[in-house]
């Protein structure tokens, strides 16, 4: 026994437990519980907190789950722990005893587990799947989505849809090929696999998947073949609609000059046939990509009234620095509003279409034999206007809270060939902060009109998840170590406590015992310490850590 397919769809509404990352399908990551709120939020403390070991302490990007009595959380290096709820203490650990070799492109993180019946599945940074009995940690099946010697690895939360586990992978920085796959998840065997770039094809139940037409039309020569769009951040699911949503990562290699065209499917929308894998539709976010703005970030379902009708849409903060809203149903065009201070490589983006006007001198050059080529000064930095972590949208306030930065980069493109498990990139770069008193912004952006509601500026980079309570609260985590709570209306600050190392990790909340509680993940890590440069010394040095902590009200 345990959740079934179908509990998981009302994960949304269910407060007793959190069974999916961003609690519920579409990921709204709203909670209707208000015991907490902005009247009570000052009297929040905790309950308990619990550690995640301590020598493999790097970015603890997980979203706990909550089930039965038991929190589960992934952790740094490929682990996974079990903890009681009501206590901490823990129950089972996981390790994966990962191989030396791996090759993850941005610290050794993992976003958290799916639950389904009795396993927890979870992707490992080997580029597996695994999943285990949840009462005992044991596992149960273990399948393997790539080669990691290959450069693929896999770091996102699965998903789970009509008794599939549903993942995408990791590995855009070497020249590996993006792919969603469907698998049964009692037994990990195939279902389909979906590539997403253009040329390659895949499988539906083990036979090609029927899927024609033009292959390699938008890549020049043989590029498509190592083209990248890395599916690794998963993806979100419409039960209306039946559709998977997944974002596709940069295509390989950075230097745009060896790839006159669009390059297909890379930095888009995808909406895909949960049950055949097929493709929908497509939207592109950043056509023939220069700059490493990965398509990948969630894409969230709502819906909303306009001009009196009620619209199924979908909301997306790309990295490139736009907020896009789309019709679900069939990727149709809305609107793309600027959320960031400023976006220099486009001044705007085609009302009609959805394509970006590039501007004359936003893309870096291209190398001159074995000379690197003329650098630019590029906003937002390749690190995003947003990346990875996932923002909220309110049910009461009609908003989209995003975690998001202002920051640029020189960037220039050097000569590069595809190698085998080497980085293909052909690129280099150094980031750069844009404004003197902040990097992170939390934005409140109203998905109707575009416009920045509030927004809470905060010195370094912002890298952890967002929660959204009916309590009228927003919920982020930031570099600096404090989990903090905002007026969902006014952005108001109302409460923070330190963690004791950075907050990367995606906040929950459920109700326990008649009483409501808030988790999040503490632990200091991600791509900004490693890739970030020049903006680490913006904000005061991090002391690493790795904990779970869990908040109640005191009373
Ligand atoms: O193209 C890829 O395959 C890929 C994978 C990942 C990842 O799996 O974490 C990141 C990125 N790209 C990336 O571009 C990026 O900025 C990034 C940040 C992070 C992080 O966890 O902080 N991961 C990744």
């Amino acid at each position: 026994a345990g959740p079934t397919s179908a509990e998981l769809l009302n994960d949304a509404q269910s407060t007793g437990d959190v069974l999916t990352y961003g609690m519920g399908p579409w990921q709204q990551r709203f909670s209707p519980l208000d015991e907490i709120n902005t009247d009570t939020v000052s009297k929040l403390v905790p309950a308990f907190a619990a550690s995640l070991g301590g020598e493999k302490q790097r970015g603890q990007e997980a979203q706990p789950l909550v089930y039965d009595g038991t929190i589960y959380v992934t952790a740094s290096y490929s682990r996974m722990f079990a903890f009681d709820a009501r206590t901490g203490e823990k129950k089972w650990e996981y390790d994966a005893r990962l191989p030396d070799a791996i090759m993850p492109c941005c610290d050794v993180v993992n976003r958290g587990a799916a639950i389904h019946g009795d396993k927890v599945i979870f992707a490992t940074l080997d580029a597996h799947l695994v999943a285990l009995n949840r009462e005992t940690g044991k596992v149960v099946w273990n399948k393997k989505i790539g080669d990691y010697k290959a450069g693929y690895s896999a770091t996102a939360a699965p998903l789970i849809v009509k008794d599939m586990v549903i993942t995408g992978n990791s590995g855009g920085e070497f020249g590996i090929v993006g792919a969603v796959q469907a698998r049964n998840v009692d037994t990990g065997e195939l279902i389909w696999e979906r590539p997403v770039i253009e040329g390659h094809m895949g499988t539906l139940n083990g036979q090609p998947n029927g899927i024609t037409g033009k292959t390699n039309a938008t890549w020049t020569g043989d590029l498509w073949k190592t083209g990248g769009g890395a599916t690794w951040l998963g993806g979100t699911y419409d039960p209306g609609t039946n559709l998977v949503y997944f974002g596709t990562g940069n295509p390989a290699p950075w230097n745009s000059h060896l790839r006159p065209g669009d390059n297909l499917y890379t930095a888009s929308t995808l909406a895909i046939d949960a049950d055949t894998g097929v493709i929908k539709w497509h939207f592109q976010t950043t056509p023939h990509d220069g700059w490493d703005f990965d398509g990948v970030n969630e894409f969230i379902p709502f819906d909303a009234t306009i001009k009196g009708k009620t619209r199924h849409l979908g909301a997306k903060a790309d990295r490139n620095g736009y907020f896009y809203v789309l019709d679900r149903t069939n990727g149709k065009f809305i609107s793309a509003n600027k959320f960031v201070m400023e976006t220099t490589w486009a001044d705007g983006i085609n009302p009609k279409t959805g394509r970006p006007n590039y501007t004359a001198d936003g893309r870096p050059g291209a190398p001159e034999g074995a000379e690197k080529g003329k650098a630019v000064f590029a906003s937002p930095s390749f690190l995003g206007g947003k990346n990875w972590m996932p923002m909220a949208y309110s049910q009461d306030t009609g908003l989209f809270y995003i975690p998001s930065n202002d920051w640029g980069m020189d960037i220039w493109n050097e000569p590069i060939a595809y190698k085998k498990g080497a980085a293909y990139l052909g690129a280099g770069f150094t980031i750069k902060p844009i404004a003197e008193d902040h990097i992170g912004a939390l934005r409140a952006m109203d998905p109707k009109t575009g416009k920045i509601v509030w927004e809470y500026k905060n010195s370094a980079p912002l890298w952890g998840g967002v929660l959204t309570t009916h309590g009228n609260l927003v919920f982020t985590g930031t570099p600096e170590g404090y989990l903090k709570a905002f007026d969902a209306k006014t952005g108001k600050e109302l409460w923070k406590f330190q963690t004791g190392s950075g907050v990367v990790g995606s906040p929950i909340t459920w109700m326990q015992d008649g009483q409501q509680y808030v988790a999040v993940m503490s632990g200091w890590g991600g791509a900004v310490p490693l890739w970030g440069g020049e903006v680490a010394k913006t904000f005061k040095e991090i002391s690493q850590g790795g904990m779970l902590w869990v908040f109640k009200l005191s009373h």
